[in-house]
Formats: structure tokens, sequence, C-alpha cells
């Protein structure tokens, strides 16, 4: 058990994945024995490597092409996906499932933008250019490549992104006039000691020496790099160099040299089967046999050529009918997505319309509420003294009379009225007049409980109900009052002068629970107060009541003060 940090490892064995196999399967068997706790993205990195183990060294092409295509299903992290992506289409492409590889490679390559590090994602776009390349789309091979060399991309990279872009411009016929730009993508690669990609590019050169008319030039370059084109042991690539010379060394009638490399080429067949290379070494035997007049020769050798030739352009359709095929799956899903979107986006505004008109109609019934509720506030209290007025005064006492009526308590009503007011707002002016009812309000407030109701019920007339209180405790309370306003120290108001009301009180037991008649006897009571000399208290007492009713003899007061 290694104490190096998992983290450590698993970028040693990246680093060492193509460059040093034997090293990279060393830290996998470390990786592997590991049992130490990991994370999620440490786990999803190690399948990742996992999936090209099997895949490159364990020459189980599907097998690696689905644990990548799992991985890229259950990871959360962008760059490990685009990786497993990119694995898939490799591992695909190899095993000429091309619409698998299209399909995951076009998925890998749209998520590009999401990969942070630049390294992988450079990676990740020479290998679309490599894949689409392969299948003959040389115009998106060489977006990929320009895109990658536009973005500042590593040493190795400039090289492996210049000799993709090399090769889709050939294939495009659309090489740079100046040698000289080949040549430095050559020179970059061999800087980078990157020799297959150092060699395609020298390969793209000789063909360029050739087509220009220098075929002896071509052959030079071709023989020169050859031991090295050979130590790299990728078939295509020599297979590739072998029938380019022997091609230009027939043209030259050097006819037992063609041979040779020729037959060089036929030999990798296996390797390199329906590929252009085939074909023109084939092309090549058959026109040397058909020049030393060997017919039957001949004729084989041109049945090779032809089956070599149909091989590799079912081979070219097939590629082309699979990137049909994703392509149009591709538009399909597209189209197919902007609708969704599309409807989404409508559900969205008429949903955001709906909340808006909603936000708007709870708004104005707030509203509606607030004002309605101001204006019931305003219909119920009387403004200078900010009692309830008349109206609510009534309607109060009358609903707490039912209740009382009910459950059967008491109740009693104090009624009084300010003593000669009209001198007051004669002598002083009105504006005393109103500071005066403001200081009776607070006054005689101050003396009732929540439960009362006290409102102004005339200009300087109040009245208050008091539930549970029989005749003597609201006359003890009309008492309080009484003598409380007759305290009022007045000067606040800019002038000297007293306060003082006569009351008049009535209650359930003598007047039963109707407010009428509570007030008519109050108001009798009161009328009785001023009568007999102003600022006093006067109960509708059980005698005064029979005196009421017996109205020829002389009523007797019931006056608690004078
Ligand atoms: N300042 C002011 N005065 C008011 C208001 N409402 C009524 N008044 C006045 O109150 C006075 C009531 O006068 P009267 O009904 O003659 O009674 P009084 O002068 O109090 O005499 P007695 O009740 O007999 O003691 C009138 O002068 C009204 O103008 C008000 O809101 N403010």
């Amino acid at each position: 058990q290694t104490t190096e940090p998992f983290d450590a490892m698993l970028q040693k064995a990246d680093a060492a994945r193509s460059s040093d196999p034997k090293r990279f399967a060393e830290l996998m068997e470390q990786l592997r024995a590991d049992n130490r706790q990991i994370t999620r993205l440490q786990r999803d990195k190690l399948k990742y490597l996992q999936a090209y183990e099997v895949g490159i060294y364990g020459d189980q092409l599907a097998k690696g092409a689905e644990m990548a295509k799992r991985l890229y299903d259950e990871t959360g992290d962008p760059s490990i996906k685009y990786r497993a992506g990119g694995l898939v289409a490799s591992f695909s492409a190899i095993n000429r499932d091309l619409s698998t590889g299209l399909r995951y490679l076009q998925k890998a390559m749209a998520m590009r933008k999401q990969v942070p590090d630049i390294a992988i994602r450079h990676e990740g776009m020479a290998n679309g250019a490599l894949l689409y390349g392969e299948i003959g789309q040389h115009r998106i091979a060489l977006r990929y490549a320009d895109e990658v060399l536009a973005d500042k991309p590593n040493e190795r990279m400039r090289c492996i992104a210049g000799h993709h872009r090399l090769v889709s411009q050939f294939e495009l016929g659309a090489l740079p006039a100046q040698d000289g730009l080949i040549q430095s993508v050559v020179d970059q690669c061999a800087k980078q000691n990157e020799r297959i990609a150092a060699n395609i590019a020298r390969s793209i050169l000789a063909r360029k020496f050739a087509a220009d008319g220098s075929p002896d030039r071509a052959i030079a370059l071709l023989e020169q790099m050859l031991p090295e084109v050979e130590a790299t042991r990728y078939p295509r690539l020599i297979a590739g160099v072998h029938a380019l010379i022997a091609d230009l060394k027939l043209k030259l009638g050097d006819v037992k040299s063609a041979e040779e490399h020729a037959k060089m080429t036929v030999a990798m067949g296996e390797q390199i089967k329906s590929s252009a290379t085939l074909v023109s070494a084939y092309n090549t035997l058959y026109r040397i046999a058909a020049d030393r007049e060997k017919p039957s020769v001949a004729l084989d050798l041109y049945k090779r050529y032809a089956e070599a030739e149909m091989a590799h352009q079912s081979d070219i359709r097939a590629r082309e009918l699979a990137y049909e095929i994703v392509r149009h799956e591709t538009k399909q899903q597209a189209a197919q997505l902007a609708l969704e979107r599309a409807s989404t986006q409508k559900a969205r505004l008429v949903a955001g319309l709906l909340l808006v008109m909603l936000g708007a109609i709870v708004f104005w019934v707030i509203q509606i509420k607030r004002h309605q509720g101001q204006l019931q506030r305003l219909a119920q209290t009387d403004t200078l003294t900010g009692l309830g007025n008349r109206h609510f005064f009534t309607q109060k006492s009358e609903r707490a009379l039912v209740d009382a009526a009910r459950a059967g308590d008491s109740a009693a009503l104090v009624m009084f009225d300010l003593d000669h007011f009209k001198a007051i707002n004669d002598t002083y002016g009105h504006g005393a007049g109103d500071w005066v009812l403001k200081q009776v309000g607070k006054t005689c407030s101050a003396h009732c409980r929540k439960v009362d109701y006290l409102g102004r019920i005339g200009g300087e007339e109040f009245a208050v109900l008091l539930r549970g209180f029989d005749l003597a405790a609201a006359a003890r309370l009309a008492e309080d009052c009484r003598s409380q306003l007759a305290q009022i120290d007045t000067r606040e108001s800019g002038y000297s002068f007293v306060v003082t009301a006569s009351f008049g009180v009535s209650s359930t037991a003598q007047s039963g629970y109707d407010l009428s008649r509570l007030l008519s006897h109050a108001d009798q009571m009161l009328y009785r107060a001023k009568n007999e000399g102003r600022n006093r208290v006067c109960a509708y007492t059980a005698e005064t009541a029979a005196e009421y009713k017996t109205p020829k003899r002389s009523p007797s007061l019931t006056v608690i003060n004078s």
C-alpha cells in the first residue's frame, strides 16, 4: 500500500497512458490494489483510465467503449464526461461502428466549452479532428484543428493540431502554397518527438513536391524518412509511404524499386484493408504486370485492384452514410429541442403573465381592503376626539346589550354634556372649544375599560356603555369622570377657565336592554342634572322610574353630589 496521494497516482497514470504503457500498467495495478476511501471524482477518473486500458491494451475495444459509455452517462464532472465521450468515439470508430462513434463525438464536441482544463479540451478536439478526417469530413476536421491552434495550445498540441490541419487541407486540395509552412509543422513535431505526426506531415510535403513537378525531390524525402517511419510501427503510415514511393518510382521508370515498394504495401494488406493506399499499390503492380505483357498476372492483379477499389469505395460510402444518418438524427434532435424550448418558453411566458396578473390582483385587493378599512374607520370615528361617533357607538352598544341580555349580565349607560360650552366657544374661541372636547375625550377614556364604548354622540355630548356595571357602579364611574373633568388644567389652551359637565346614568335594571330606552332615561337624568345646577350626576333609580310613571308627584332627585 503506497502512501502517495491517490490524485497524484491518478495523474501519473494518465500521463503515462499512451507514452509509457509499462509504467501505465504498473500504476493501474497499484490504483486497483489501493483500498483507501476515494471520492466520486477520483472513482470516475479511475474508471476512465480503466476503460482506456481495456480498449487499448486489453484489445477489447467494444468492452472499453461500453465502460466509457457507462461512465459518460454516470459522471457529473464535465471534463470526465467529455473525455469518456471521446473515448467511446475513438473506440467505436476503430471498431467500424461509425454511427456510434459519430454520435459520441458530436456529444463530446458540443460540450467542449464546459471543459475548464485547456489541455483536456484540446486533446478531445484533436481527437475529433482525427475522427472526422477518418470518415472523410475534412472540413469539420479542419475547423477543430484551426480552433485548437487559435486557442494557444501547448507545444505538443501545436504539432498534433498542426498535422491534422495539414491532413485536412491536403484532402480538401487546399494545401498552403509555401512549402515552408508544411516544413514548420514537420519541425514542430520533430522537436516534440511526435514521430507519427512528423512523418505524416513529411509525406504530405513529399506529395506536394510530386504534385509541383518534383518527383525526385519527393522520393528523396520519402526514402530519407523511411527508417524513422518503419520505427513507428504504425501500419497505415508505413504502407502509405511505400505505396507513394512505388507510384513515384514507376512514374520515373524505376520499375524494380516500384514493384518492391508496392509489394511491401500489399504485404500489409490485412492491416490497411479498404484503404486508398492498398488501391494505389495494386494499381502500381497491375500497371507493372501489364507493361511486362504478362496478361494472366496482370488480369489477376487487376482483379485485386478492382476489389480493393470496390472495398475502398464501399467503405467511403459507409462512412458517408453513417455521417448522414447521425447528421440527420442530430438535426432532428435539435429541431425537437428547439420545439421543446419554444413551448417551455411560451409556457413560462404565460405562467409569468399569470403571476404578474395574480400579483396585480392581490395588490389591488389589498389596496381595496386597506381603503375599505380606512373608510370604515373614518365612518366610525369622530375625527376631533378620535372617539367612536354616534353611529358607531349605537352599533356597538346595541350588540353589547344583546350579548349582555343573553348572558343575563347587567349593563349601564352614562351620558354627559359639557356645561355652558357655548360660552367657552364664545369667550375663548372655537379653537379653545375644540381643545376642551379633546381633553374631555382623553380624560374620560382613562376611566373606561377596553370593553366599554365611549362615544361622542353629539356636539358636546358623550355617552359610555358599561357592560357588567349596575347603576351604582356606573354612577361612581360618572362621578369620577365628573370630578376629573372639573380638574382639567385649561392653561394649555391659552386660557384659564373651568370645565364641567352634567351626567345622566341609566341601567338595564330599570330600563331594560333596549338602547333607546337606556339613552332616553340617561338623557332625562342629564336634563335633570342641568336643571339642578349642572356639574353633577343624576341616576335613573327605581324610585325615579316610579316618579316618572306618576308625574303628578314632584320627582325626587337622586343627586350623588353637587
Ligand atoms: N368648538 C366646538 N364647538 C362645538 C362643536 N360642536 C358643537 N359645538 C358648540 O357647542 C355649543 C353647544 O351650546 P348649547 O347647546 O347652547 O349648550 P351649552 O352652551 O353647553 O349650555 P348647556 O348645555 O345648557 O350647559 C354650541 O355653541 C355649538 O356651536 C365642536 O365640534 N367644536
